[in-house]
């Protein structure tokens, strides 16, 4: 099974005023697209290669610093406990046993005080570039709950009402009352001989939100779970993005759209490339109660930070 590329060009960040008519086309693919695989490229999104490179880099950069010039910024001490630098090899993911071979940073509060200002000259610019691209992510991501609210024959806004507070205000976004994320993720070259069986670079997982874009650096090893029951790569294509369906999607739509499964493997032996990613998690509102938009009560309503707050007990593991 193959992962659809689908054209986005018509709603692509920065067209404004669009019909819905014009969106059919969109919509059929999308919805084709979520209701087979749960996993979609969007080419033409609005967001460049060049804007994703830009982002990568700095991250790169901040991955590479020395560990004592990160821990002020770790995650759960000075800034609650999604916002955050998380240490190599300090989290798991999903079922897995064993401590994924990555690093990361989580972008849940674009406060000056929470986004490395600390950093100065070691990561210029660092925080600018996570609230521009944060920006850009909320963008695009409404736009295509927009376009899936449609493709269900729903109200455009079902979805996008209950996003209200993932841009707020100027310098802001989320923060207390949505918990929308960006992360960056680092995978460094792995050394064979210090891995332990069962080991991977980020264990099986669903994603628990919205919706989660994912934009991926050379580096592979992302798969996800087909129906088959066989493991699918999802390789890195230049221009695109890749966008899943999360959990609470899968929940408000009934099951229609699939939350898929997926986990990033190790490279081969002897292959000591690195791998990077940039990951956007949709949240709605921390209040929004999401109920089944067909009508049914297949699943019982929830709180968005209720289930959140489940999943994420569920889904990671810190050290
Ligand atoms: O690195 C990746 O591409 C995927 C990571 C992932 O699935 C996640 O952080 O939820
Ligand atoms: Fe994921």
């Amino acid at each position: 099974m193959d992962i659809p590329v689908v054209d986005f060009d018509v709603y692509r960040v920065g067209v404004e005023d669009v019909a819905d008519e014009k969106l059919n086309v969109l919509s059929k693919e999308l919805k084709s697209a979520f209701t087979e695989v749960g996993f979609v490229y969007l080419k033409n999104s609005g967001i460049s290669q060049h804007e994703v490179d830009s982002m990568m880099n700095i991250s790169k950069t901040f991955f590479l610093l020395p560990h004592e010039v990160k821990m002020p910024l770790l995650r759960g001490k000075a800034y609650g406990s999604i916002h955050g630098w998380i240490s190599y090899g300090s989290e798991r993911t999903g079922s897995n046993r064993t401590w994924d071979l990555k690093e990361a940073f989580n972008i849940a509060d674009l406060q000056p005080m929470a986004l490395g200002v600390a950093l100065g000259g070691s990561a210029p610019r660092f925080r600018e570039k996570q609230v521009w691209f944060y920006r850009r992510c909320a963008d695009l991501s409404l736009r295509v709950l927009r376009v899936l609210a449609l493709s269900l024959g729903l109200d455009p806004d079902i979805f996008l009402s209950k996003h209200s507070r993932v841009v707020d205000g100027e310098q802001q976004a989320g923060g207390e009352q949505n918990r929308t994320t960006l992360r960056l993720l680092y995978y460094p070259p792995v050394q064979t001989e210090c891995v332990q069986e069962g080991q991977v670079r980020c264990g099986e997982h669903s994603d628990f939100g919205t919706i989660t874009l994912v934009f991926q650096g050379p580096g592979g090893g992302l798969q996800f779970l087909g129906r088959s029951g066989d493991y699918i790569h999802a390789p890195s294509i230049p221009g695109t993005v890749l966008i899943n369906i999360a959990d609470m999607m899968q929940r408000w739509t009934s099951d229609r759209f699939i939350s898929t499964i997926h986990r990033v493997v190790l490279p081969p032996p002897g292959d000591m490339s690195d791998r990077q990613s940039v990951i956007f998690f949709l949240l709605p509102d921390d209040d929004a109660v999401i109920t089944c938009c067909d009508g049914t009560d297949k699943c019982p309503p929830a709180t968005a930070l209720d289930f959140l707050m489940e999943r994420f007990s569920q889904t990671y593991e810190e050290k």
